[in-house]
This record gives structure tokens, C-alpha cells and sequence, in this order.
């Protein structure tokens, strides 16, 4: 199955609540929620107490992409206001294998991300344990960049080493992409998608509904 995570990122933090209800009622499954903490990636943007707040007004998946370092100190609090699946940067973490355990442990679903320059090889002791893998598109930081290419050799490696190892894996696809580039995406091997300017940027039951016109003929 293929699912669009819409990310808020690039929804109008003025009125959120209403950007969050279109995506729901277009058909999106997910709701990617990009914590920048100023550090691991040069943006701030917001953190779990501005997530708590949302939570009541949507039965969306809460998909929570820490961009922070060493996110084990944060995921309590992000478990706390509501989070469904937490994706963790690899290159974040000083004991990625601790962090992963303390996810899976506060009872949600584990996710581990790699930036463009990052190698799969890090994710050969980990990806038994966890639930998704998330292949950066773009240098993670900032809405509205390019899709960088090299994403897509990565994605079919990655495909390949999951059915390969016969495992349950979700390879989510963030940065850069938009109804022109998906197709390629989702033949290469991803399924759960990332949008933020392709989503909130205009039409956002529009935009939602494209999408999911294209994955119906992956369905
Ligand atoms: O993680 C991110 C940036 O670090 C964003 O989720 C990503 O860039 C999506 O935005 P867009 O679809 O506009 O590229």
C-alpha cells in the first residue's frame, strides 16, 4: 500500500487546524511532522508541545521525523503528545541501537533516516528491528528543494535488502517530490510518501487527491 504523509512543514502555522482537516478529508494517512531543533539541521521549527495541540483534531498517523541531535532525549515527550511512528536520523545518534529500543519500548513504531550522503551500510545491524526506513531526497533543513536523483539507486538497493532479508519494512521517501516525480519513486520501492509543497502549496483536496490517483494504479 501506498500512503502520502503530507507534511506540515509547509502548511500555514496560522491555520493549522484547517490544513490538517483538508488532508484528512482529501485521504492522505499520515501526517509527517518535521522537528528542526536549530542544531542537527540549521532550522527551528516546532516541538512537542505545539504537536500536543493537534493531536485531538485529527486521527491521522502522527509520522514524527526527528531532525534533532541525539533524539533519545526527546522521545518521551514526543510519545507523550501523541506520536504514532518516530524516525530517528542515524547520523544523529551516538547509540542508534539504544535509541531505537527506546522507541519501540514507549510502545510506538521505530523509524531510522539517512541523509542523501549516508550509506545503507548503516542500517546493517538495525534494520531487523525497526519499522521503516527514511531515504532523505533532499539535505534535510528546508521545505521546497530539489530532488536529488541519487535517492533513487538507493531506494531499490534498500528494496532489495528487505526482500532479500524477508522483513516488514516501510521505505518512506521525503524531500523534493511532487505528482511529476512519484511514479519513479514508487517503482523504485517506496511506499510511504513525504509532500510538503506539492500538498499545502495551492489546492491542498487537490493536490491530496492527485496523489492518491497516482498510487491507485500501484494499489
Ligand atoms: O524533512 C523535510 C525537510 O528537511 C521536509 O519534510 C521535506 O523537505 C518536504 O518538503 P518538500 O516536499 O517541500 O520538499
Amino acid at each position: 500500500m501506498i500512503k502520502l504523509a503530507p507534511s506540515i512543514l509547509s502548511a500555514n502555522f496560522a491555520n493549522l487546524e484547517e490544513d490538517i482537516k483538508q488532508v484528512e478529508q482529501a485521504g492522505a494517512e499520515y501526517l509527517h511532522i518535521d522537528v528542526m531543533d536549530g542544531a542537527f539541521v540549521p532550522s527551528i521549527s516546532f516541538g512537542a508541545p505545539v504537536m500536543k495541540c493537534i493531536r485531538p483534531i485529527s486521527k491521522l498517523v502522527f509520522d514524527v521525523h526527528l531532525m534533532v541531535e541525539e533524539p533519545i532525549r526527546y522521545i518521551d515527550d514526543f510519545v507523550n503528545a501523541g506520536a504514532d511512528i518516530i524516525t530517528v536520523h542515524a547520523e544523529a545518534c551516538k547509540h542508534l541501537n539504544r535509541t531505537i529500543s527506546r522507541i519501540k519500548e514507549a510502545g510506538v513504531k521505530a523509524g531510522v533516516s539517512l541523509n542523501p550522503s549516508t550509506s545503507l551500510s548503516v542500517l546493517d545491524y538495525c534494520l531487523e528491528d525497526i519499522d521503516m526506513v527514511l531515504i532523505m531526497s533532499v539535505n534535510p533543513g528546508f521545505g521546497g528543494q530539489k530532488f536529488l536523483p541519487l535517492a533513487i539507486d538507493k531506494i531499490k538497493t534498500l528494496k532489495e535488502l528487505i526482500r532479500v532479508k524477508n522483513l516488514n519494512v516501510d521505505i518512506q521517501v521525503d524531500g523534493g517530490i511532487n505528482t511529476d516525480n512519484v511514479s519513479e519513486i514508487i517503482e523504485a520501492g517506496g511506499n510511504v510518501i513525504v509532500a510538503g509543497t506539492a500538498v499545502f502549496g495551492g489546492d491542498i483536496i487537490k493536490n491530496v487527491k492527485n496523489f492518491n490517483e497516482i498510487f491507485s494504479k500501484y494499489q
